[in-house]
Formats: C-alpha cells, structure tokens, sequence
C-alpha cells in the first residue's frame, strides 16, 4: 500500500526484547507498530533484543500493520549494527531517534540501503531544522518524541501542551510541505483514558496523522479520534453532490449547511473519503 494513503491513528512501541508484547501485538487493531530497540530496551539487553525481534518479525504474523524499527542512535555503541540488522529485517521502514539534521538521514540512509526512513523529531535543534530533515528524499514520516522534547525544553507537562506547541507546529509545517507522515508523541498515563482521548483530538485537530501509543488499552482510543466521524464523512459526500451540481450550472461556490462550498472545500472532502474506505480495507 501507498505510505500516504494507508492510516495511521493507532502507532504502538513494543519493545524489541519483550516477547509476550511482540505475540500479544498481532493481535491487536493498531495500523502499525514500532518495534523499539532504543529506550524501553535496557542496557543489558540491546544485543538480545536485535536477534529476538530479528526473529519475530521473519516469523511473520503482522498482517497489514506496518512495522517499523527503531533503532538506537548511530552515534551509540548499538546503532550501526541495529541499522545494519534493520536493513535486512522483514519490517517497512527504520526509525532513527533524536535527528537534528537531513545529514543524519544520510548516514543511515549509507547502512540501510533503499529501506524508508522515519525520523523522531524530539530535540530543539531537531525543530529548528525540521524543514530540511522532512525534505530528505528518503524520509517519509516523522514521529513526534514528546517526552525527549519535555526534558530538552525543560519545560512542564500541561494538559494543554501549551509549552510544546512551537514544536509541533514546526514539524507539522515542515512535514505538510513534504507531504510525509507525522504521528503525535506517546501519552504516558496509559490508564487515564479521558486524557489520552482529549490529547488526541487536539493533535488531530492539529493535523496529525495519528498517535504513538504505548500500551493496548490506548488502541481503541486513538482508531476513533484519529478516523473520520460518521458526521464528517455524510457532510464530505453532500459537499461534493452540491458542488458537482453547482459546477453543472457553470457556478463555483456551493452552500452546504449554510457554509460555502469551493474547489478546495472538496478536495479535503475527497480526501475524507478516501481516508474512511482506507480504514474500511485495512479493518475488512
Ligand atoms: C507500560 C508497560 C511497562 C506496562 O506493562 P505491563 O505492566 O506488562 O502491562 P499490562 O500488564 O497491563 O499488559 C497487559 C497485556 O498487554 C501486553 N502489553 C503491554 N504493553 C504492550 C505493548 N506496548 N505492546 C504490546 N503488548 C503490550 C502485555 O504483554 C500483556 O499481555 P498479556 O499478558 O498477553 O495479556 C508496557 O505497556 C510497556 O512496556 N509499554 C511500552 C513502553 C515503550 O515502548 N516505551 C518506549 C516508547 S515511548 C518513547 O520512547 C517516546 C519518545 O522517544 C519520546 O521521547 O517521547
Ligand atoms: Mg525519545
């Protein structure tokens, strides 16, 4: 499937040592997973975690989900190999963590051949040089590391994430401009589902594609905040009949609901559109 047209609302972390998670994620209605081998893999266990999930993914079983690799910093003792094992795994893309410049990308993109790459977006430095980072030729999707952020920015938690707005603003432009992927950061209080709820419909309504996400219970949560309502989707398909009737009269501007309807209104109806029957396939 095209990178661009699949969904994206449900990114699970599974870290790369943990078995039971790796067998308990096939199961589980998540549009793609992030097999880490960087933070919630110990020290003791780097090594371990790239056979264990070397394994897991030849195994198979993923279905339709995509798999992504993270793996650790090229600038760490485990990086070079984890690309190096990454770029010969059964996964669609690698992730890099903590990337400040397109250089970056370039150094992985020497040790993983023609494999897509993600970048996690989660330094200031990182924000700063957004732009160039999403413009890399094999950059396709950019993951938002919220808690790095926080400690980098020094900066507290609020349930507004008024501190963090810059940031995302600035990787949301700089991956629109590309047209790559952005998936929102982790929420970390997995049991506190309102919360989750109201921290995704803010980056949605941002624009995000989707949210990381770090454990089961958040799954169903973000599929429904990050998918088109029912609402949305009969609005998409009124717009377009109106305007595709005004437009036979010779007219531009249709009014739906008491709200213009132009050119431009219709291309995003259309595209909420294909998001739903994108959903509908991966979900049939
Ligand atoms: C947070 C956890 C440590 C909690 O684990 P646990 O206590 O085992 O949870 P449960 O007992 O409730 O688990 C129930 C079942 O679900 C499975 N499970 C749990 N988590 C996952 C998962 N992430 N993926 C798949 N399956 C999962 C358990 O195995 C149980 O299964 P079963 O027994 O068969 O019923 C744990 O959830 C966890 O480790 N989560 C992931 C943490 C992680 O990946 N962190 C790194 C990413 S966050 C980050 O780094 C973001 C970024 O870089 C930044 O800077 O922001
Ligand atoms: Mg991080």
């Amino acid at each position: 499937m095209d990178q661009r047209a699949r969904p994206y609302r449900s990114v699970l972390y599974i870290p790369g040592s943990k078995e039971r998670a790796l067998e308990k994620a096939k199961t589980l209605p998540v549009d793609a997973i992030i097999f880490d081998l960087e933070d919630a893999v110990s020290v003791d266990e780097k090594e371990n975690a790239r056979g264990i999930l070397k394994d897991a993914l030849a195994a198979g079983g993923y279905g339709s989900r995509m798999r992504i690799v993270r793996i650790n910093g090229l600038d760490t003792q485990w990086g070079e190999a984890d690309a190096k094992a990454a770029a010969a795994m059964d996964c669609d893309a690698v992730l890099l963590p903590k990337v400040e410049s397109a250089a970056q990308v370039d150094a992985l993109a020497a040790l993983v051949g023609d494999k897509p790459i993600w970048a996690m977006m989660e330094t200031p430095r990182g924000m700063l040089n957004a732009a160039e980072i999403a413009a890399h030729p094999q950059l396709t999707g950019f993951v938002m590391g919220t808690n790095d952020l926080a400690k980098e920015l020094q900066c507290r938690f609020r349930a507004d994430r008024l501190p963090m707005l810059t940031s995302l603003s600035l990787c949301l432009l700089a991956a629109k401009a590309e047209g790559i992927v952005i998936v929102d950061g982790v929420y970390n209080a997995f049991k506190d589902t309102e919360g989750l709820k109201t921290e995704c419909d803010q980056g949605r309504d941002m624009g995000m594609d989707g949210k990381t996400l770090i454990h089961p219970a958040q799954v169903d949560v973000a599929n429904a905040a990050f998918a088109p309502t029912d609402a949305e989707i009969d609005l998409a398909r009124r717009q377009i009949q109106a305007f595709e009737e005004t437009e036979a009269k010779g007219e531009g501007v249709a009014v739906v609901d008491g709200k213009i309807v132009e050119n431009l209104h219709v291309v995003t109806a259309k595209e909420i559109l294909a998001k739903a029957d994108a959903i509908a396939a991966l979900e049939g």
